[in-house]
């Protein structure tokens, strides 16, 4: 035999044991979906979207309490809406057992008292402020009108997160109304300030509880929602439960020329030369890193629901992760989970059309993978970007979150997947990574165990009605809202039991 026909041999044996471990490990891989728990609740125990509700809803809206800057906000309109939220919610507002206290003057703090102690309480956090509106025509309805139309309420804080403060707090006046003593401690926690950081509202409130020792046994505030036609290869319905977020870090480039007349210009602008800047980083991304860091679970989850090609993929990452990588570069929600993202959100030079700019500013916003340091972020800037005329300075920065327990192992998680699973008993559930950032940042110190999770249902085509035009709710899932609360407030108000790590019950 020929070195070149042994040769053949060997690659043709080494493919097929590949290709005989990827079927196996295909066809073998663990299930991490479990059946969801029976829910004891009755006809009694649900909350109906009615006229008064939705109407509360609608009404929320109409309070245009936009954060526009650190420390700038929108004074009367939050004085209003709280007053608002007061006149809603008689019965919680009467209880002896609820006691609220407003925080850095527009933030809300309710703690509602627990009989049994030895309950560390239960924290469920969201925000007052929306994020502007910036392309007004667009709207099917006005963005600030709660317009209710073909089965759907319209407007800014519909899903970010207005419908979450509003679905706590009827969920909380439901119990109330029906008698409810808590056994576990709740604290409701609204910041008046996250889009914009929430440096004057949820910090606030982080530091009051660290100095009272307040210690949740878990937080839960807005996040990643349930997802219908999202997630590559899987058809049902999956809720993306965050135990994690993505770091930021926001840079100034500048660059700055001699001005003078339009009539004699240099050979290059400060215009043309940061706009080759911001090209570069553009053109040549940061690395693609999908895989490294806690999205990795996520698939992992989902591997067994997939269909064929998505499924063998995820079961064999040890083969195929660049390809995975690759498939999810593709698309701007997918794209987030595979590296530091890179968003030019601000271009700002000239004054007059015949006077030569002296100075170019661009502001860069980026989105940090948890296993990239913000050095490393900067560092690729400065290599692509590759011009010393172009000046970067840091504005803000966050590291990645801490990464909560998630599965079995952590009974907080598993109570937040059961309340799930009760409204939506056909959907799969996962851990995942946040893109966005929450006021969560702020209560690092108070708890090790942090998600987030909104529970309405996003599908492709709602992505971008997420701080862009006609952001809405629908009637259903306002409804899904409230009595996911409801469930996880009944869900918690007892001992959480850690399960052993198992597959007994897998599907
Ligand atoms: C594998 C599929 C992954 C795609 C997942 C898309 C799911 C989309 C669901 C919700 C969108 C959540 C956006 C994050 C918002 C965070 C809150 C926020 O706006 N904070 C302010 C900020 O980050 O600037
Ligand atoms: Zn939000
Ligand atoms: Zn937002």
């Amino acid at each position: 035999m020929s070195t070149a026909q042994s040769l053949l041999q060997w690659v043709g044996a080494a493919l097929l044991c590949v290709a005989v471990i990827v079927v196996v490990r295909t066809a073998t891989f663990p299930s991490y979906q479990t059946r969801p728990p029976p829910c004891n609740a009755t006809d009694q125990d649900f909350i109906p979207a009615t006229r008064a509700r939705l109407d509360r809803l609608s009404q929320a809206v109409t309070f245009r309490t936009v954060s526009y800057e650190p420390g700038r906000g929108t004074p009367e309109e939050l004085r209003k809406f709280l007053a608002f939220l007061r006149a809603s919610f008689p019965a919680l507002h009467a209880s002896p057992l609820v006691t609220r206290e407003v925080v850095g003057n527009f933030s809300l703090l309710y703690r509602v008292q627990g009989s049994d102690r030895s309950l560390k309480p239960a924290l469920l956090a969201a925000h007052l402020d929306v994020v502007p509106v910036t392309e007004e025509p667009g709207w099917e309805a006005e963005p600030f009108s709660g317009q209710q139309k073909d089965g759907f309420v319209y407007g800014r804080g519909t899903i970010d997160c207005k419908h979450n403060v509003l679905g706590q707090l009827e969920a909380l006046e439901f119990h109330l109304n029906r008698g409810h003593r808590p056994r576990r401690a709740l604290y409701l926690a609204y910041g008046h300030d996250e889009e914009v950081s929430g440096h004057y509202g949820a910090r606030k409130i982080g530091e009051l509880l660290e100095e009272r020792g307040v210690k949740p046994e878990f937080i839960l505030d807005e996040g990643l929602t349930v997802t219908k036609g999202v997630v590559p290869g899987v058809g049902k319905k999956v809720a993306m439960v965050a135990i994690t977020e993505k770091g930021y870090v926001t840079v100034k480039l500048s660059v700055r020329v001699k001005g003078g007349h339009g009539s004699m210009p240099e050979k290059e602008s400060a215009i043309g030369i940061l706009s080759q800047a911001v090209t570069n980083l553009e053109r040549n991304l940061q690395p693609n890193l999908w895989g490294s860091g806690p999205e990795r679970d996520f698939a992992e989850h989902l591997a067994t629901e997939m269909s064929l090609l998505p499924r063998l993929l995820t079961a064999n990452l040890w083969l195929f992760t660049p390809v995975v990588r690759w498939v999810l570069a593709q698309k701007p929600s997918t794209n987030a989970l595979c590296r530091t993202t890179t968003a030019v959100t601000r271009f700002n030079a000239g004054i007059k059309d015949n006077v030569i700019a002296p100075e170019a500013v661009a502001i860069v916003n980026h989105r940090v993978h948890p296993k990239q340091t913000i050095q490393e972020v900067l560092e690729h800037n400065l290599k692509v970007i590759d011009d010393p005329r172009v000046k970067m300075e840091v504005v803000e920065s966050l590291v990645p979150a801490p990464v909560s327990p998630s599965g079995p192992e952590s009974a907080a998680y598993m109570a937040i997947q059961e309340s799930i699973q009760q409204i939506y008993p056909d959907s799969l559930v996962a851990p995942s990574v946040l893109m966005g950032n929450t006021d969560t940042r702020h209560y690092w110190n108070l708890t090790s165990a942090i998600y987030r999770f909104s529970p309405n249902v996003m599908t492709p085509e709602d992505l971008t009605r997420f701080h862009g035009v006609n952001e809405r709710i629908s009637v259903q899932d306002y409804e899904r809202v409230m009595n996911f609360y409801f469930h996880l407030m009944r869900n918690v108000d007892k001992p959480l039991v850690v399960r052993r790590h198992e597959h007994d019950g897998d599907l």
